[in-house]
């Protein structure tokens, strides 16, 4: 995940290949609340791992299931209650997750049991109170323990369920929240033995694609419940929970909207049929599948089969489409970025209800777009949006994202802009709500040419504080990082573990060895093979000799290409000699960064004591200007700055000021309008 002030995604070209994504939220938690009513074991496949579904899974141990991980990642195993009572009392705590709070009150009321139900403050300020006025209605004994309407609650059937009014359909509201129903649903099956029992909804129900999805889990399970309209609902007499034995999860729908965006807006990659979405087929049960219809209408082509859609580009540019969004309000924000890249003004009507989500979304989209330079008409409850007419009216905008997830995840397709232009998402870490991979993800099947991918190069001489300001810069801009330096000092150590000496005589050896390193940067650890070399590689010793190594000009040649590999999408910051001389000569920002020789000595003697290594300043001080003197005058690439750097000499600076200055001086190459701050 991203956690970044913002993150600058780089112009894109094109796309391709295959994403796996994560497991819809509410498929998860009602799936293994009905593995957890059912006889027998069931496993579960592609399960979400989030917030919400971490409390479930620890609720439904608490009260006896067996819960083991299965044999797949994401893949859990839950041995229902089947006849036996839960386990009780128990306390349950079920953090902010109302698809865990509403079903498990409504189930443990009606298998028994004394049980709290508490969660964060939040939760306890999301109102149940309908869902329980249902419960008290059919005989339940269950308390608020704070306000009324809200949990924590304690359900108080320690004697065993009293005798329930099963005759008279149980009543509920259905145009508060979708989540009371769905709990009765998956609840009443329990009771559902000798009888029918009806529920009639009250008012006009809302989010009827949710309820749609308990009820084709809940036959999977083994209950066909009928309705009349959405507004009477039956469960047959005998209903028994049976588990499937195993149970896959299908792919978040609305998640899948950016995917399928991309597909249809991205010229596909060499040799690839465009992406390739794995987890969700077009026989899918979330409303949000019929985001695929929107999309084509607009020029996307999209296949599928079980469990999988291919999308490619088709019509170019894509074609506006006018639109009532009422059946997948979510994955329509993608349709608003998706007419940035149409022929024609794109209108979506009926979204009244992006108003009061995550925030005023309707607001949000209207004022974002037009940052980009599109033409945006904001109505009460629609969107009209017309693209920028050409590739010269597109702006390079910083997106601010409202602590809304799909705001972050749908601007990010603005980087296909035609203008190449970067485009900012601010905090994108909003993306944890559904997604928390979700810029890897995109990261992982988006190309783009090398020149449009950000480079920061910082060269200096030992011990100048190159490696850690690199560092922190990288972390805090979300960018790769190139320790070069750390090539030459692997080379060396493989060279000599191979029996090589460091001299002009095994310089085609050791280039052929560098050709081929086995090197893997894993976070911190440096890994050559399979062996951990982060430390070994650290000493003095190792720094002389991968200074002798970095002097022969066929081993710098053959440690270019790796090199180069590390300009990936969202951007580098690479540290060394030559970076910006020679591997990245049309870096954007080129620093070069020195400070006195006693000064760096000092840094180094207290770098390595306090690594535990033996230090003498002397010695030291004498090496650095050894080193200083080889890698200045050596014949290919030496010491030196480029043209085009900035010299910072951080003699007097600490390392926050020395990273300060290089951010101001990167920020000030930005192309963004003032205002968002890092
Ligand atoms: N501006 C600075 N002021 C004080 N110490 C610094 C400064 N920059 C770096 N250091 C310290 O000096 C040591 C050497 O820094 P390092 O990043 O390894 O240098 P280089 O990569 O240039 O050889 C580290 O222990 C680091 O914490
Ligand atoms: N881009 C680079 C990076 C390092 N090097 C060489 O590799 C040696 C070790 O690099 P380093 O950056 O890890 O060393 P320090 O600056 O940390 O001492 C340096 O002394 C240089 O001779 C190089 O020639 N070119």
């Amino acid at each position: 995940m991203y956690a970044t002030a913002f993150l600058d995604l780089p112009a894109l070209t094109t796309a391709g290949g295959t994403v796996q994504l994560p497991g819809s939220k509410s498929i998860s938690n009602r799936v293994l609340l009905l593995a957890a009513l059912s006889e027998g074991t069931t496993t579960i496949d592609d399960l979400l791992d989030s917030d919400d579904t971490r409390v479930m899974l620890a609720a439904l141990r608490d009260i006896g299931c067996a819960v083991e991980p299965g044999a797949q990642p994401h893949s859990v195993r839950i041995t229902g209650l089947g006849t036996h009572a839960p386990r009780s009392p128990a306390r349950l705590f079920l953090g902010n997750a109302g698809t865990a709070m509403r079903p498990l009150t409504a189930a443990l009321a009606l298998l028994g049991g004394e049980f709290e139900l508490f969660g964060v403050a939040r939760m306890h300020e999301r109102p149940i109170g309908d869902l329980v006025d249902a419960l008290r209605q059919l005989g339940c004994r269950i308390d608020y323990l704070g306000n009324e309407g809200y949990p924590p609650l304690r359900i108080a059937h320690a004697q065993g369920v009293p005798a329930l009014a099963l005759q008279a359909p149980i009543r509920v509201r259905g145009d508060v929240s979708s989540q009371f129903l769905t709990a009765l649903l998956m609840a009443l099956p329990l009771v559902a033995t000798q009888q029918d029992v009806h529920i009639e909804v009250q008012g006009e129900l809302i989010s009827k694609p949710y309820i749609a999805i308990t009820l084709q889990l809940l036959a999977r399970f083994g209950i066909e419940v009928a309705h009349e309209n959405w507004q009477r609902f039956t469960i047959p007499a005998g209903s028994r929970y049976r588990s499937p034995g195993s149970i896959h999860v299908e792919a978040d729908a609305s998640s899948a909207s950016y995917f399928i965006a991309l597909g249809a807006i991205a010229a596909s990659a060499e040799g690839q049929n465009g992406i390739k979405i794995m987890g969700l087929g077009l026989d899918s049960i979330q409303g949000d599948i019929r985001f695929v219809e929107a999309a084509r209408a607009m020029g996307a082509q999209v296949t599928g089969g079980p469990n999988w859609l291919q999308v490619q580009r088709g019509r170019w540019p894509l074609q506006a489409l006018e639109l009532d969004c009422n059946h997948i309000p979510d994955a329509a924000m993608t349709l608003a970025v998706m007419a940035l890249y149409a022929e024609g003004t794109t209108t979506l009507r009926n979204i009244a209800s992006w108003r009061v989500k995550e925030t005023d979304r309707l607001a949000a989209m209207a004022t974002e777009l037009r940052k980009l330079g599109a033409q945006v008409e904001e109505g009460a409850d629609f969107l009209r949006i017309t693209a920028p007419a050409r590739a010269a009216d597109w702006r390079a905008a910083s997106i601010h994202t409202y602590d809304d997830h799909r705001v972050a995840m749908c601007f990010a397709l603005a980087a296909f802009n035609p203008a190449r232009l970067p485009v900012r998402i601010e905090d994108p870490k909003c993306v944890a709500k559904t997604f928390p991979d979700y810029f890897e993800t995109l990261f992982s099947v988006v190309q783009t040419a090398p020149q449009h991918i950000p480079v920061i190069c910082i060269d200096g001489p030992t011990a100048s504080g190159k490696g850690t300001v690199a560092a922190r810069l990288a972390q805090r801009l979300g960018y790769h990082f190139l320790d070069s330096g750390a090539m030459y000092r692997i080379t060396a150590l493989a060279a000599l573990r191979s029996g090589l000496a460091i001299d002009a005589a095994h310089e085609a050896q050791i280039a052929a060895l560098a050709q081929s390193l086995p090197v893997r940067f894993e976070g911190e650890r440096i890994l050559l093979g399979d062996e951990d070399v982060s430390s070994a590689i650290r000493t003095e010793e190792a720094g002389m000799n991968a200074s002798r190594v970095s002097a022969l000009p066929a081993v710098r040649q053959a440690l270019v290409a790796l090199q180069h590999g590390f300009r990936r999408v969202p951007g580098l910051v690479a540290d060394g000699r030559d970076m910006g001389t020679v591997i990245f000569p049309d870096a954007r920002l080129k620093v070069f960064l020195t400070a006195s020789v006693a000064e760096r000595a000092e840094r180094r003697h207290k770098q390595l004591i306090s690594k535990g290594f033996n230090a003498n300043m002397q010695d030291l001080r004498a090496d650095l200007e050894a080193r200083d003197a080889r890698d200045s005058t050596r014949s290919v690439a030496p010491l030196q700055p480029a043209q085009d750097a900035l010299v910072l000499d951080n003699s007097h600076l600490t390392i926050e000021q020395t990273v300060e200055q290089v951010w101001v001086w990167w920020q000030e190459r930005q192309p963004f309008a003032l205002g968002a701050q890092g």
